[in-house]
């Protein structure tokens, strides 16, 4: 069943009041910083708030038989005419001014757990470092996207007088280790938007990923990681055209300013319907290193701008690229006390790779 996101607006702005302090109950959870505590409304909890001299009292209930969680408005006869609509307006004006102050980026899953009843979401704060800054990319490719989200993010209008829904789809491809869910970490704090990671084996049903689009907000990276496993997977629950609607099909056009993302090791094998422009608008390639990546490592890594075994790298790495940048980064990680023993140890793992690989070839 889909959340009803006026009851979410409705607890957001309840208990963003200074007088949640006075109710009977309330639960204290420790916020995303060290020092911070939140209150937030325990249940069955009345909350008296005032708006234009009149007095509006909620109260927080659950329905015994349906378990179902929800709010009773009590407004004064006289009043209700007077301010039902401008408080409801209200409510919303103040629910969408928190959401804009809040820094807090969260990652959600999809659950599959009759314990959590309608929910199919649970979230906790998303605390990834990563930054654009961080990730070794090309420059040029570096600035590129985030001009293609910054162009995004001031597009409602143009969007609307077009008449497509304000989301864009990007596909990150290339080996293992190269980036690409970093990438995604990046994304969402660069955008400070929420991350709802869909593990597609728990969805069983084509109307579950409907249900966990409807249960997600705007603003929001709505992500599926190794799609290209997924569609080629015999046994995979979902058929394709389940994954091509939810791609661009109806569904995804509930809540705007969204960026959907997927990933994929390779796309040689994929479906073209897949990877058309609408389902996928921007192509990300993440390559291995070379021998400019692996300079950028060294130096966030190592300290290193030069150094005397640098040309023996580079002489290694104009035979091809063979190792990801998580692997170098590794090998940097664990040798930081010694950055020569780093680098003979990126060079040997670089040679024993390309054996590898060059007698594979050969078979
Ligand atoms: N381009 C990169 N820039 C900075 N760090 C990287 C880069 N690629 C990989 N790393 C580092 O390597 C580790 C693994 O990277 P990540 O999980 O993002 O790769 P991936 O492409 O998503 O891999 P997989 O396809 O196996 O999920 C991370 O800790 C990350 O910090």
């Amino acid at each position: 069943m889909q959340e009803n996101q006026l009851y979410r607006k409705i607890i957001t702005y309840l208990n963003s009041l200074p007088c949640v302090e006075d109710s009977d109950f309330t639960n204290l959870f420790s916020g995303s910083k060290s020092n911070e505590i939140n209150l937030i409304l325990d249940a069955n909890q009345k909350i008296v708030d005032n708006f234009l001299s009149a007095r509006v009292t909620w109260i927080n209930e659950k329905d015994e038989k349906t378990g179902l969680k929800l709010f009773v408005l009590k407004i004064r006869r006289n009043d209700k005419r007077r301010i039902l609509r401008p408080y409801l307006q209200h409510v919303h004006a103040k629910f969408d001014e928190i959401e804009q102050r809040r820094e807090e980026v969260r990652l959600f899953v999809n659950i599959n757990d009759e314990l959590y009843g309608n929910r199919r979401w649970i979230s906790v704060p998303f605390t990834h470092p990563a930054t654009f800054d961080t990730m070794v990319i090309e420059q040029d490719l570096k600035n590129k996207i985030k001009a293609d989200l910054e162009t995004f993010l001031k597009s409602k209008q143009h969007y609307n007088r077009i008449a497509r829904i304000w989301k864009r789809n990007y596909l990150l491809h290339g080996p293992s280790g190269t980036g690409k869910s970093t990438f995604i970490a990046a994304m969402a704090n660069f955008l400070n938007y929420d991350v709802y990671n869909i593990d597609l084996s728990k969805v069983s049903k084509e109307s579950d990923l409907k249900v966990l689009l409807l249960q997600s907000t705007s603003k929001s990276l709505i992500v599926i990681e190794d799609l290209d496993s997924y569609l080629c997977n015999k046994s995979a629950t979902l058929s394709l055209s389940a994954i091509l609607n939810f791609m661009d099909g109806i569904f995804s056009c509930c809540g705007d300013e969204r960026i959907m993302i997927f990933t994929m090791n390779s796309k040689d094998q994929i479906d073209l319907t897949v990877l058309r422009p609408g389902r996928i608008d921007h192509h990300i390639h993440f390559p291995l290193c070379d021998f400019n990546a692996f300079k950028s490592l060294a130096s966030s890594h190592l300290g290193l701008k030069d150094h005397e075994l640098f040309p023996q790298v580079e002489e290694n790495f104009q035979t091809g690229s063979v190792l990801s940048p998580a692997e170098i980064s590794e090998i940097m990680i664990s040798n930081r006390n010694s950055p020569s023993r780093a680098l003979k140890l990126v060079i040997s793992t670089h040679q024993s790779n390309s054996k590898a690989r060059s007698s594979n070839n050969i078979r």
